[in-house]
C-alpha cells in the first residue's frame, strides 16, 4: 500500500465503480504504472507470490484496460508470456490473434478487485479456450478475500474498502457529484 500511497493513487471522493458500487475510496492504479521502476517493484513482489503458490507458469492473461501492464510486467518476472482480453461489445474477447495453446498453465492477474465481477467475466473467457487455468492474481483485493473466483487467489494486498449501492448512500458521500474513472462501459 505504501507504494499506491506514494504514487498519488490513493483518491478520496465520490467514485462510481465498475460494479456499480459508490465508493469514498479510488485506488488509481495508473499513477503506479505511469513509473516502470515502481510497476516492476509491485509486480516483482506479485510473481514471486504467485510463483510460491501455483508453481510455474506458462501464460499470464489480463482483463483491458486495467489488467494490461500488470500482467504484462507480472509475466516477466515469472518467465511467462503475457496476452489480454478487450470488450468487444461489452464481453470480454481474445482478439489481435492472441492465443492459449492446449496445455499451457494459465494464470488471470487483475490490477484491482472489488466485487470479482470483471475477474470472474475474464476467466470465463479463458475457459473457452484451450489451457489449464491454475489460479488468478492481484495487486490489491479491496474486499479482503470475500470476492469468490471460482480459482484460488493470491493478491499482494488485501482490505476491506467501503462500497454502497446507489441507493444506500451515506450523505457524506451523496453530498459530494460522482465521477466514473474505469472504462468499462466507454463508447466507441
Ligand atoms: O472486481 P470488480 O468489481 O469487477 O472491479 C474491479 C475492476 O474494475 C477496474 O476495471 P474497470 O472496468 O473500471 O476498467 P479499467 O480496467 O479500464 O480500469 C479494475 O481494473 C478491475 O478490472
Ligand atoms: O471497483 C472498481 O471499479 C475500481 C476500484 C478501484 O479502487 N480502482 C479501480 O481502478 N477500479
Ligand atoms: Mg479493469
Amino acid at each position: 500500500m505504501a507504494e499506491f500511497r506514494e504514487a498519488g493513487a490513493l483518491l478520496e471522493g465520490h467514485f462510481i465503480l465498475t460494479s456499480g458500487l459508490r465508493s469514498p475510496l479510488f485506488i488509481q492504479k495508473m499513477f503506479v504504472f505511469m513509473d516502470p521502476v515502481r510497476t516492476e517493484r509491485v509486480c516483482r513482489a506479485l510473481a514471486e507470490k504467485v510463483q510460491a503458490t501455483f508453481g510455474d507458469i506458462d501464460l499470464v492473461v489480463s482483463p483491458a484496460v486495467g489488467g494490461i501492464i500488470p500482467g504484462y510486467e507480472t509475466a516477466r518476472h515469472l518467465g511467462a508470456k503475457a496476452v489480454f482480453v478487450e470488450r468487444e461489445g461489452g464481453q470480454f474477447v481474445l482478439r489481435r490473434g492472441f492465443e492459449i495453446p492446449a496445455g499451457a498453465r494459465v494464470l488471470m492477474v487483475e490490477d484491482i478487485i472489488t466485487t470479482g465481477l470483471s475477474s470472474r467475466e475474464c476467466l470465463l473467457t479463458i475457459k473457452s479456450h484451450p489451457g489449464q487455468v491454475v489460479g488468478a492474481a492481484c495487486l490489491i483485493d479491496r474486499s479482503a478475500g470475500k470476492a469468490d473466483l471460482g480459482v484460488p487467489l493470491v493478491a499482494l494486498a488485501s482490505f476491506e474498502v467501503p462500497a454502497y449501492p446507489a441507493d444506500q448512500l451515506p450523505p457524506e458521500l451523496a453530498a459530494i457529484p460522482p465521477v466514473k474513472p474505469g472504462s468499462r462501459s466507454l463508447g466507441a
